[in-house]
């Protein structure tokens, strides 16, 4: 019996266990639930004999593979949840031991469970994606400077090269670092695709000819599909010819002349570009003409063409000479990369550690090589299920296949559960078409059957009529989007459930903190005057008022988050930002921290000074600082530190601001004398001790947030393998830059009622009531900055490292800009479908032509809004939607909160002063910023 009334659908995904299957459903459609439902199911009729012996399996005979830690946790708990209900206590003993985890918890523990085969230490440490960015880099950095030291030629060349044409690169950066960067990013690329050392070593063998052959594969492999859609297209118009007026029918014969004398063969490819040059202008002109009825079939093969064109133009040409001397340096970094590679491999042996790529393609080649180990593990495992198909990448799906066996005696179940819709980790290597072919499989292959779920369970109707408003535009272009929908019973609302803020003509800074301020006031009003309600039946909270818990605010990226949680802050609305971005970097309690350090270690540094004696460590107020300033005004080239002791004995200063001055200025003298002897660790304990520090935090808002990342802060000074402020201070720099996905420290506010900020990513798989869509003007992905870039899938490399790209860098990028583009879209879809009741759309609207593309740029228009009242209003859509929309700029932010504004852009103002002046110092740092 099922544990819940599930649709027909759902129950044949369920309950199909003599056969593969593949479930592709739209976001909300039940698939995670389908899945835990299948995996009861299972136990619960082997237990009670209702399943026939061949399908029969106890929970650690179910392999079952999630997407995140988190997932893994929740599915674990709702599959105990059952048992539980239904006494099954050998089972519930049992799923601590279950194979339920992520695909590389499954590859490590496979590889503790034959570590003799798999030839590796049993005690391994696996190495999370930040300490192994962090090796590398090591590792690089050496190798650089060995070559350097040994007066290599080819890596002076390089070198030399690099620093030729650096005005045109990227400036900051020295040679080398912009060196090592390439070299870690065409790694990752490399072996997220599946490329072992030993295939790389084959290209370098074959010199300048390897590289140059995958280039062409690369190459062809762009511009061949272009070429083949426009033929296509030319086949497709012959038979309209006839119903063309006379006029039309000359200028499309032209453009057919034209598309047959394609130059594909003749392996030059400015010629080929030069033949998309020329179809350009004649199809553009046609789509104008192309206006009568007769003209109706024409239009859409028109803007086929054109999109191709456009495709292939951003390709650009190249001159023979600049081809191979990329070739050459191309060549250079790959002897260079190589040379990283092992050394990379051999501390890793050293230290006994295997990154996540090591535990995949161990647990592949432990399978592949050991079929005894492989028959064992298709034998135990009588059911595969996989979670986010469409997320995984070649190895992983090679890994499923290894572990799948129905032939002879052995035959186990697979059943994959995805959708397309929702991809958005490419830049990881993940290939949607991978689950594609799945679903293609499971639709042609007799012993296998593929169940599409069509109802969506979460969102309100008009939810789900946006969502579908939007991805049926081309614009939009899901290629395989399907509607959703409505399934969930929702009780009738007269207010909008879309609600959108909109600014017009702001420049980023100016807007971002705007919306901040925008979006605080309105959640905080949504919640305090009990504006919007629970109406899901199924919800047991049904007609009770948003709480904080229910709301989620989604980002693209969390580089901004400290703007507006300040911003939260401020307006007394309780958040917590859940992992993502660099946020905790920016934090302001761990930027004080650092720049106390900072300041102990460079008394010189006048940017950490400054924002010190602003911080709760002294507290001083703007004017104290001015008078500072004042003081060194006559020799504006000594430090400020020396001019201290003057401000101790300035009238401009509070008595309570001297005291707490000479209480800091003490401690820190002490702790200076002894920064040798003292671990990191504990100067900061003495530090936030003598000063009170911790308590200050708490005084604050989100004061428990603020003391957990403190101690967050302590703890990794504590453990970090280093000696030293400065080396503590360069070791966080690296972390910092590392680790795009440090987050809060977790306390207890992770569950309270609190608002919470996440990234897209970090939603997936998540619902809330309220969603909340910040920033939608931020701009689609810009221009590769790297030196070198490679595509995954052929190893091809391409380089810009004399100014201009060459050929295969120009192909690789466009090639990265269309998958970008496509991912943003999906990313798009995954964000609104994450809201249940009610959906927030915020951006900025930009009327100059320059201005990037973006979500709002393409949305609002979609939609029909172009502007925004001052006072909200309850506008119709296009699409018969109905939306509350309001203007930012004059959405009730207060005149206090401008204030502030204005003071804290005063400060910023002052501290970009600082900053400048302190450039050329040396030990200039990141880690500026006061506190409020
Ligand atoms: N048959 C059903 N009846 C009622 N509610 C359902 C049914 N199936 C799923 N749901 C509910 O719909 C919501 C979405 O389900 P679930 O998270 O499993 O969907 P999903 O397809 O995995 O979503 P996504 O891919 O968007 O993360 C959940 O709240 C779930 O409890």
């Amino acid at each position: 019996m099922l544990s819940a009334t599930f649709t027909r659908s759902q129950r044949k995904a369920i309950e199909t266990l003599d056969r593969n299957v593949c479930v592709s459903a739209g976001a909300g459609s039940g698939k995670t639930k389908v899945l835990v439902e299948r995996f009861i199911r299972i136990v619960v009729g082997s237990k009670c004999g209702r399943l026939a012996e061949e399908l029969r399996a106890t929970p650690e005979q179910i392999l079952v593979i999630t997407f995140t830690d988190k997932a893994t946790r929740e599915m674990k708990n709702r599959i105990i949840e059952a048992f539980r209900q239904r006494n099954l206590i050998e089972e519930l003993h049992q799923i601590e031991n279950a194979y339920i985890s992520t695909i590389h918890g499954f590859c490590a523990r496979l590889l503790l469970e034959n570590p003799f085969e798999a030839q590796i230490d049993p005690q391994f440490q696996a190495l999370d994606e930040v300490r192994a960015a962090q090796l590398l880099r090591r590792c690089c950095e050496i190798e650089l400077d060995r070559l350097v030291e040994k007066n290599d030629r080819w890596i002076q060349e390089l070198l030399i090269a690099i620093q030729n044409k650096q005005h045109e690169l990227q400036s900051g950066y020295d040679a080398s670092g912009l060196l090592a960067e390439a070299v870690e990013q065409v790694l990752m690329t490399l072996r997220n695709a599946g490329w072992q050392r030993e295939d790389v070593e084959a290209l370098a063998a074959e010199a300048l000819d390897g590289i140059a052959r995958r280039n062409l594969v690369a190459v062809r492999g762009f511009f061949e599909p272009l070429v083949a859609e426009i033929l296509a297209c030319r086949e497709a118009l012959m038979p309209l010819l006839g119903n063309l007026r006379s006029e039309m029918r000359a200028i499309v014969s032209k453009l057919d002349n034209q598309i047959t004398a394609c130059p594909l063969n003749s392996g030059d490819p400015n010629l080929l570009l030069g033949w998309f040059e020329k179809i350009k202008p004649l199809v553009n002109r046609r789509i104008v003409y192309a206006s009568g009825p007769s003209e109706h079939d024409l239009l859409p093969l028109l803007y086929r063409i054109k999109e191709a064109v456009a495709q292939a133009l951003k390709v650009h040409k190249t001159s023979r000479e600049l081809e191979e001397q990329a070739i050459r340096f191309c060549h250079s970094f790959v002897v260079l990369l190589l040379q990283v590679w092992r050394a990379y491999e051999k501390s890793k042996r050293q230290l006994g550690c295997l990154d996540m790529e090591d535990l995949q393609s161990k647990a592949i080649q432990l399978l592949e090589n050991f079929p005894a180990v492989r028959h064992r593990y298709q034998k135990h495992f009588r059911h595969l299920l996989v979670d986010e198909f469409q997320d995984t990448n070649l190895l992983q799906v090679r890994l499923v296949e290894l572990l799948h066996k129905e032939d002879g005696q052995i035959c186990n179940r697979k059943f994959l559960v995805g959708d397309i819709q929702q991809s958005i980790y490419g830049f990881r290597g993940a290939e949607p078409l991978l689950f594609r072919e799945a679903v293609r499989d499971a639709e042609n292959k007799r012993e296998a059957i593929h169940v599409r779920l069509a109802d969506n369970f979460r969102s309100r109707p008009e939810v789900l009529r946006l969502v579908d408003q939007v991805f049926r535009q081309r614009a939009f272009a899901l290629e395989s989007f399907e509607p959703l929908t409505p399934g969930a019973d929702f009780l009738p609302k007269e207010a909008p459930s879309i609600e959108i803020l909109l600014a017009k003509n702001m420049r980023r800074d100016a807007y971002l903190l705007r919306e901040a301020e925008a979006l605080a006031f309105r959640i905080r009003e949504i919640v305090e005057k009990g504006q919007l309600r629970i109406t899901a039946r199924s919800d047991p909270r049904c007609g009770e008022p948003i709480r904080w818990r229910d709301i989620a605010v989604l980002f693209r990226s969390l580089t901004k988050i400290a703007l507006y949680e300040e911003a939260f802050a401020s307006q007394g609305v309780p958040c917590f930002v859940v992992g993502g971005g660099r946020g905790y970097y920016a934090r302001q309690e761990v930027r004080d921290l650092l720049n106390a350090l900072l300041y102990l270690d460079t008394p010189f540094d006048d940017i950490a000074l400054t924002a010190v004696l602003r911080s709760p460590f002294v507290g001083l107020r703007i004017d104290s600082l001015v008078e500072l300033h004042r003081l060194r005004r006559e020799r504006s080239s000594e430090p400020l530190h020396l001019y201290l002791g003057s401000l101790l004995s300035s009238r401009v200063l509070t008595e309570r601001e001297k005291e707490r001055l000479h209480c800091f200025l003490q401690i820190v003298e002490t702790l200076r004398a002894q920064a040798d002897r003292l671990p990191v660790g504990q100067i900061l304990e003495r530090l936030i001790l003598h000063t009170n520090y911790d308590i200050c935090l708490l005084s604050r808002p989100n004061g428990r947030r603020r003391l957990a990342n403190m101690r967050k802060l302590l703890q990794m000074a504590s453990t970090e393998p280093v000696f030293g402020v400065s080396a503590f201070i360069q070791q966080l720099k690296e972390i910092e830059k590392l680790s795009p996905r440090e987050g809060d420290a977790p306390t207890e506010e992770e569950e309270a009622d609190v608002v919470r900020m996440l990234t897209i990513h970090r939603a997936k798989g998540l619902e809330f009531p309220l969603v909340c869509l910040a920033d939608l003007s931020h701009p689609f992905q810009l221009p590769s900055q790297e030196l070198f870039i490679c595509h995954g899938k052929t190893m091809a490399i391409g380089s810009r490292i004399m100014g201009k790209p060459d050929l295969a860098y120009s192909v690789i990028e466009a090639m990265r800009l269309k998958r970008d583009q496509e991912e943003a879209m999906r990313l798009l879809y995954v964000a609104l479908t994450r809201a249940k009741e009610h959906l927030l759309l915020s951006g900025c609207l930009n009327d100059l032509s320059s201005s990037s593309e973006s979500w709002a740029s393409l949305l609002f228009p979609l939609l029909g809004v172009n502007d925004a009242p001052q006072e909200p209003q309850i506008r119709s859509l296009v699409g018969g939607l109905r939306a509350r929309v309001m203007a930012i700029a004059h959405s009730g932010v207060s005149s206090d909160a401008n204030e502030a504004y204005l003071r804290e852009k005063r400060i910023d103002d002052l501290a970009e002063v600082l900053a400048n002046l302190t450039k050329a110092m040396e030990g200039a740092t990141d880690f500026k910023g006061w506190s409020e």
